[in-house]
């Protein structure tokens, strides 16, 4: 039984069946029925203005008879049940953004793309992205906050370029390839095929989902997402020092005085900012972090123990079985609850409760691994008390994505393993370096070295993972050739940057900065790793990138970086240009995860120029990527023009197959 839902009340009718059976049933019952009806009316607006939900159901025991006479007969109620619906509705509305969203059971793969027998076939494309000097006219960014002018952003258009001579040799060296111009292009002359484009336009916000009751998630989406904020959120995990914040006297604000210790002075009844270095507010966001994460540090804790205890009961009552097989095992499981109900001090009903829970943490544990449940946060209590979608399926998709979790889990978050040291289990980190430098695979396969997955076409493959572009001094010397002095910089005199596109100032003091086109890249809040991984794609296009989270139109999911240089030919590159010079990015041998960044003809992402501190960057934006979808660009005609290879993106409007 899972445990006392304290929003359910009951009332037992005199003289009715008594005992455990018609509680088991009640309970099944009311529950089972109440979240069917939620699920079915909680869209109706007689659903939605109810501020607190109350589902109200009655049993009784009668003969066939009219409404009048049962109301003169209330004797015969069996039970009466009222559970409260405002937990089970936002269960079930919180999660139904989720829907079909699940990395490998929301169908990320076509079935198309799983027939596909997994040959990997040479990559011998030349990758020549976008000249972006074709692109012209305002850049609409959009932001990550809601904004009512996000709904007039109109979708990309891609401008077609000239076709390209078909008689260009090409290597069979993995991933960037050599282009075939042999000079760098003008802005009037023709370019070589096979680039990518990148709009001018931002595409229209949308839902990522379409309204209606019909799609009803599972919770497991929900858990698996909870997972992955946790893993690429800001969480520390690591439980050296957790209580150190124990020795430290917490700083309290002088209300009584003139000068508050915490970075403020008063002038009147306001509270004026002041520089707060070394302050007392400094000293309390300290404690409140470290607090905050010692209380996450010490809920992964609870709930590893928890499923490590099942496992001892189970062993446990195992051991009893074996030594007295004549007596049942029930009575082994009885005797054990009893003794383990006196350790705890609980009741033998408090116990069976919480083991439910529990017994729920270590089916996660087994199919997701350790750091599923270290990851989970609260969503896997809710997860585990209600049971939506808890079954085979779901134990199933988690073992699937098991490696996942500990590739991100051990690359971003070294010492999590240190959590596991309470309950016996190693602590050593099994996935080391940047998590791009490993390949997983979507059907549970051990994840691989990423320079394995190039080795037969190119033995000496190597790739430095950067977060910043690098200026390649033999091309540019000091200068950085995506730098422009603004138009109005003399008449502005020295004032800070504006943007292009919100027309704010921009800085990357977060003080100073007010542009938050991109948020996450630019100014503000860009510590958290984008959610993606290099997945090994199971048609032949080797590798690819995988969302493991929802990116919601418009959002970015990373910067294009690589090397900046020029004059480069016969290899990949994408070529760019700003009013004052051309450029090219090279990502042959440095850069990051956008290199692996497939084409599709019916892409969820595209590059798009945006101009920060007055130096272009080139950013891959969503145009609505699902967690657990393929982040794909669609590299346009120019790409695959004159190309002898067919395109896998598997579409049912592929252009170039
Ligand atoms: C920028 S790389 C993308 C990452 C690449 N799949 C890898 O494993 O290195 C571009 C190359 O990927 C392959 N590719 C990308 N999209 C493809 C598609 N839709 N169909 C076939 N091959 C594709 C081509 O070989 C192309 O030259």
């Amino acid at each position: 039984m899972p445990d006392a839902d304290p929003d359910a009340t009951s009332v037992m009718a005199p003289g009715s069946m008594t005992g455990t059976l018609l509680d088991v049933l009640q309970d099944h019952v009311t529950r089972s029925l109440a979240e069917q009806l939620t699920k079915e009316f909680m869209n109706s607006p007689d659903f939605q203005h109810l501020r607190h939900p109350v589902i109200h159901i009655e049993a009784r025991l009668e003969e066939r008879s009219s409404k009048t006479e049962r109301e003169e007969t209330p004797h015969d109620l069996l039970f009466s049940h009222s559970v409260d619906l405002s937990e089970i509705s936002q269960q079930q509305s919180s999660s139904s953004q989720y829907y079909n969203a699940s990395p490998f059971g929301g169908g990320i793969i076509s079935h198309e793309q799983q027939q596909v027998a997994g040959i990997i076939l040479p990559d011998d494309q030349v990758l020549e992205q976008s000249d972006m000097q074709g692109a012209s006219g305002p850049i609409s960014p959009m932001s990550l906050r809601s904004s009512p002018a996000d709904s007039d952003y109109e979708s990309d258009t891609s401008t077609p370029t000239p076709p390209v001579p078909d008689n260009m040799g090409r290597q069979g060296l993995g991933g960037l390839r050599p282009a075939r111009a042999l000079s760098i292009p003008t802005e009037t002359e023709e370019t070589s095929g096979r680039q990518i484009q990148s709009g001018d336009k931002f595409p229209k916000r949308r839902a990522l989902k379409p309204p209606g009751h019909s799609l009803q998630p599972s919770t497991l989406d929900k858990l698996i997402i909870g997972i992955w904020e946790q893993i690429y959120g800001n969480v520390n995990l690591e439980p050296q020092g957790y209580l150190d914040f124990l020795h430290v006297e917490a700083p309290h604000p002088s209300y009584g005085g003139t000068v508050l210790d915490m970075g403020h002075v008063r002038h009147g009844n306001q509270y004026i900012a002041q520089p707060a270095a070394g302050g007392s507010f400094n000293r309390m966001n300290t404690l409140c972090r470290q607090v905050t994460q010692a209380s996450r540090t010490c809920r992964s804790l609870e709930i590893v123990v928890q499923a490590r205890w099942v496992e001892y009961f189970n062993e446990y009552v195992d051991s009893c079985a074996l030594t007295n097989p004549i007596v049942p095992r029930t009575k082994h499981n009885k005797a054990a609850l009893s003794e383990a109900c006196f350790d705890f001090g609980w009741t033998e009903k408090e116990l069976r409760n919480k083991m439910y829970i529990w017994r729920g943490y270590k089916d996660i544990k087994d199919a997701g691994g350790w750091a599923a449940l270290v990851f989970s946060g609260m969503g896997i209590y809710r997860f585990s008390k209600y049971r939506i979608g808890f079954g085979e399926d779901s134990m199933q998709r988690l073992r699937t994505l098991r490696p996942l979790f500990e590739v991100a889990a051990d690359t971003l978050h070294p010492g999590w393993r240190y959590l596991l040291g309470v309950v016996g289990e190693s602590t050593q980190q099994v996935y080391t370096e940047h998590p791009h430098d490993w390949v997983v695979f979507l059907d549970g396969s051990p994840p691989v070295p990423l320079q394995t997955t190039y080795m037969q076409w190119d033995p000496d493959f190597s790739y430095r993972q950067v977060d910043e572009s690098i200026v390649d001094q033999t091309a540019w010397g000091c200068d950085d050739p995506r730098w422009t002095p603004p138009l109005d910089a003399i008449i502005r005199g020295a004032a800070m940057p504006l943007c292009e596109v919100c027309g704010k100032q921009q800085s990357d003091d977060p003080i100073q900065n007010s542009c938050y086109c991109f948020p996450t890249l630019f100014g503000c809040a860009k510590t958290s790793p984008s959610p993606v991984l290099i997945y090994h794609t199971p048609n032949g296009r080797n590798n690819g990138v995988i969302a493991l989270c929802p990116f919601e139109r418009g959002s970015p999911v990373g910067e294009f970086v690589g090397l900046i240089t020029k004059g480069f030919q016969d290899v990949d590159v994408l070529e760019s240009s700003t009013r004052l010079e051309k450029y090219q990015i090279w990502q042959g041998q440095q850069g990051n995860f956008t290199r692996f960044v497939n084409h599709s003809c019916k892409a969820n992402a595209q590059y798009q120029r945006f101009t920060w501190l007055n130096t272009q960057r080139i950013i891959l934006v969503s145009k609505g990527i699902e967690a657990g979808a393929e982040v794909t660009v669609d590299y346009s005609d120019k790409y695959w023009r004159g190309l002898d290879k067919k395109c896998l993106c598997g579409e049912a409007c592929c252009k170039y197959k």
